[in-house]
């Protein structure tokens, strides 16, 4: 059986709140508990609205949001118990993990050019010279599959395409070396075959560098491809926690079940229709496999 010590991140009975009106209180992730190995790779899938980004940034030390807060029964990344309380005006990362986001051209300084923007952060974690981050820099876009390094160093955000984009913020997060690399929907605005593209660099340079990840997605195909273990968020709890092979063997809770019926099958061709969420609940139930397995989420 694994324990705490075996694990690079220990999470147990998260809530994280945002503010509501006259100062309440209003709960976003109720109860969280997972962990992530040293390599493993980790999924949060769940429907809209259901914590995943929120469970996410709190993970990170990133949660900016006015008046949020989180309380942790246990919060343990490599080895060190992190206090998370009421998050601070300015967030504090938590050390060694690293966040790509969905958007990248949000996520980048649009007016600083990609060099300038490498410099700033290998310059903010060693004492090197900006000559001597440019290289490095340039390694670490090769690394993602940008070849053409001298050119993309002096190009700004706009004049990159969507995917390159992508390499080189999810560059720029592993230029750190994190333990833990987080990446929130980071290929929801791709096509897919360049999503396909991301997610095997994710897959690959996690691999490489030894990282753990920890991916936000609604894409459950995705999932199964790419990740070890699945969390399934429904309503802020994180009701399921399954082996990404053995979903269907594995989840405990009808909403998982029901998500992974929804996605289309070559079987589902001589459909009216494809089956929608809340159907595939009831017809689970209805066929009994669901009734033991109701009964806990009641
Ligand atoms: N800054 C905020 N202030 C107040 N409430 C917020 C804020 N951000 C998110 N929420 C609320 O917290 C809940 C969880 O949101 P979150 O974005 O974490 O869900 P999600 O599962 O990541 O959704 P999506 O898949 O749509 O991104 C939602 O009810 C959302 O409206």
């Amino acid at each position: 059986m694994s324990t705490t010590s075996d694990q690079l991140l220990s999470i147990k009975d998260g809530y994280v709140y945002y503010a509501g009106k006259a100062g309440a209180k209003v709960p976003a992730v109720k109860g969280a508990s997972f962990d992530i190995a040293p390599g493993e790779h980790v999924a949060i899938v769940g429907e809209s609205g259901s914590g995943k980004t929120t469970l996410a940034l709190a993970v990170a030390g990133l949660l900016t949001a006015a008046g949020a807060s989180c309380e942790f029964g246990e919060f343990v990344f490599d080895g060190r118990t992190i206090e998370r309380g009421k998050i601070a005006p300015v967030p504090y990362r938590t050390p060694g993990t690293s966040m790509v986001f969905q958007n990248a051209m949000t996520s980048l300084d649009p007016v600083a050019t990609i060099g300038s923007q490498f410099v700033d952060v290998l310059r903010g974690l060693s004492r090197i010279s900006r000559k001597k981050a440019r290289a490095v820099a340039a390694e670490w876009l090769v690394s993602v599959g940008l070849h053409d390094t001298d050119r993309i160093l002096k190009l700004r955000p706009y004049e990159l395409s969507g995917g390159m984009r992508q390499r080189v913020m999810l560059a720029l997060a592993l230029c750190s070396e994190p333990k833990l690399l987080l990446a929130d929907e980071p290929t929801s605005a791709l096509d897919a075959s360049v999503s396909r593209d991301v997610m095997d660099l994710l897959r690959s340079m996690t691999e490489r560098t030894g990282a753990s990840l920890l991916i936000v997605t609604h894409d459950i195909d995705l999932v199964r491809l790419y990740v070890d273990k699945v969390v399934v968020m429904y309503h802020g709890e994180v009701v399921d926690v399954c082996n990404a092979g053995r979903i269907e063997e594995e989840a405990q809770h009808p909403y998982t079940l029901a998500l992974t019926r929804c996605v289309p099958t070559l079987d589902a061709y001589n459909l009216d229709r494809l089956p929608t969420l809340d159907e595939t609940m009831t017809a689970g139930f209805r066929r009994g496999e669901g009734e033991s397995k109701a009964a806990m989420s009641a």
